[in-house]
């Protein structure tokens, strides 16, 4: 699913009323799916309060509040206009709600949910009043209520291809029929929070694009159902350079989420001086293998993946000199992660990285291989340092890229800023291991590892709003369900 301006969002609509599609039927659909995706996230009814001008932007609020209703939510009203000033379609959406509404907020408990339907791709310039007020009064609510603000296809004020401009800052985006370029900017991801999309068979997204939306809609069969004689020689065995005295955590992290993403065999390979510290805290399923030089045998072991990385920011001089020796030759494929990629930049051998190596840096990291990419873009510097050095990037950040040479690059939507915190990128490489050991493209990986531990993370928010790396790895079952359900 690609990623679309205003203009080519409006020729796609202009396409499909050449082909007599109503625009009334899509904002049906687009309605209804809206309150289907609100529905998924918010399973115990609430309320819900539309806030509306007078364009079809308000007009799909309205649908998905009818939608609400009917699931038992409390339901009430903010138009910015009088009604007499409304498009056609709002008006028409308005009747079929029939009762006059609330204006004021609902009684009752349950999530207070603000449908933004003030303005979609529809946005010139700078709020005017009389949305600016609402838009206020949202933010507002959201800061002093714990209101939970889903934008209709944008947020309201910002640009659909550029993401910038002041409006509301949404925690949900449900994007319609093709996701907005601006929401993929620095500028939109900071408006928009977590996007959705609903697709509409008559809005198909156009071929070709260079940026792609990541979830199960877009990618089905990545994660199927095992077959029933599946064995734990079919599961992948991973080998691991990870952890060290102090940073044994690292280890732990990496280690439980291969396993729980699926892994049929972990062996954590350590240097001598450093099992004291890291036996204890493995997990039972994990082998520990001790030799005086880990690096060699767990390239030589037979392992159909390595990661390598996490917390060995400690590991012998010999040792980092042995990996560096090893990566040049032929190995399985590889996650380099944290210190794995600074000894590769301290060294000065990125030139190393090709098709068999899946790194994952975040920005720092990423400066420290690519200093002169640093400043660019992100979606141009993950493209440029793909392009000079073949193999798969992760680059993490707000909302995470992944490229890879020939692929289109892909947009992760899941996770949350309660994510920020030590250890979630340690998850995340244990689990990009996972399926490269069973024989999944690097891309199709990192992509699916990306998506997966910010879902995780999600459904971790049911406990608070800031997420540890072992929250998300207790949810990544989870998480692993909910894209099978392809339901988020
Ligand atoms: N078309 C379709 O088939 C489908 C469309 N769909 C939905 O419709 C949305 C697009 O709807 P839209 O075209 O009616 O525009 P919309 O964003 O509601 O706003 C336009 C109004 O805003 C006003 N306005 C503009 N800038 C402003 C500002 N800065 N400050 C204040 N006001 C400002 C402007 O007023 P004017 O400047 O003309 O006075 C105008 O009246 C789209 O995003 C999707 O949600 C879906 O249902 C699928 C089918
Ligand atoms: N504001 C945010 N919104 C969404 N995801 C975030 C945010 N901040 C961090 N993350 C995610 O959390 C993870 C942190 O990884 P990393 O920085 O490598 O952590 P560590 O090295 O401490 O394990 C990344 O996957 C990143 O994308
Ligand atoms: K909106």
């Amino acid at each position: 699913m690609s990623f679309v301006t205003g203009a080519a969002m409006r020729s796609l609509e202009e396409a499909a009323f050449r082909r007599g599609v109503s625009a009334e039927s899509l904002m049906d659909r687009a309605g209804e799916g809206i309150a289907r995706r609100l529905l998924d996230h918010f399973p115990q009814p609430g309320r819900a309060v539309a806030y509306i001008g007078k364009g079809n932007n308000g007009g799909d609020a309205l649908v998905a509040l009818r939608y609400l209703r009917e699931a038992g939510w409390q339901i009430a009203l903010k138009a910015a206009y009088p009604e007499t000033e409304w498009g056609v379609l709002p008006r028409r959406k308005r009747r079929e709600l029939v009762e006059e509404l609330p204006n004021a907020l609902p009684e009752g408990s349950g999530p207070l949910l603000l449908l933004d339907g003030l303005l979609g791709i529809g946005a010139r310039g700078t709020l005017r009043e009389p949305l600016a007020r609402l838009a206020e009064e949202m933010a507002w609510l959201r800061d002093s209520h714990g209101a939970v603000v889903a934008a209709m296809d944008l947020p309201s004020g910002i640009d659909a291809d550029s993401g910038e401009g002041r409006g509301v800052v949404a925690d949900l985006t449900i994007t319609v029929g093709v996701a907005k370029l601006g929401l993929s900017t620095p500028a939109g991801i900071a408006s928009a929070g977590r996007i959705l999309l609903v697709p509409l068979g008559d809005l198909p997204p156009p071929e070709g694009s260079a940026l792609e939306l990541f979830g199960p809609d877009a990618f089905p069969g990545l994660l199927s159902p095992r077959p029933h004689d599946f064995h734990k020689g079919d599961s992948g065995r991973i080998g691991l350079l990870a952890g060290s005295p102090g940073m044994t955590g690292a280890a732990v992290l990496a280690a439980t989420a291969a396993l729980r993403a699926g892994a049929g065999l972990v062996t954590l390979h350590v240097e001598p001086e450093f099992l004291p510290s890291l036996a204890a805290p493995m997990p039972p399923e994990v082998m520990v293998k001790v030799s005086p030089t880990p690096v060699t045998d767990a390239f030589s072991a037979g392992h159909d993946a390595l990661v390598i990385g996490p917390g060995i920011a400690n590991m012998s001089k010999t040792g980092q000199a042995d990996l560096l020796a090893r990566l040049a030759k032929p190995h399985p494929p590889a996650v380099l992660d944290a210190d794995g990629l600074n000894f590769l930049a301290t060294a000065g051998k990125t030139a190393l990285l090709d098709s068999r190596h899946l790194i994952t840096p975040h920005p720092g990291e990423f400066r420290r291989l690519a200093p002169d990419l640093a400043e660019k873009d992100r979606l141009a510097a993950a493209v440029a340092f793909v392009t000079r050095h073949p193999c798969t990037l992760l680059l993490k950040g707000a909302r995470t890229l992944v490229a890879a040479p020939g692929e289109a690059t892909r947009f992760n939507p899941t996770g949350h800023a309660g994510m920020a915190s030590g250890g979630q990128g340690d998850v995340l490489s244990g689990v990009a291991g996972a399926f490269l050991a069973q024989g999944m493209k690097p891309c199709d990986a990192a992509s699916l590892a990306a998506w997966l531990c910010g879902r995780a993370a999600e459904r971790a928010l049911a406990k608070g709003p800031v997420t540890t790396a072992s929250d998300t790895l207790d949810e990544l079952g989870g998480a692993m369900r909910d894209w099978q359900e392809r339901r988020r």
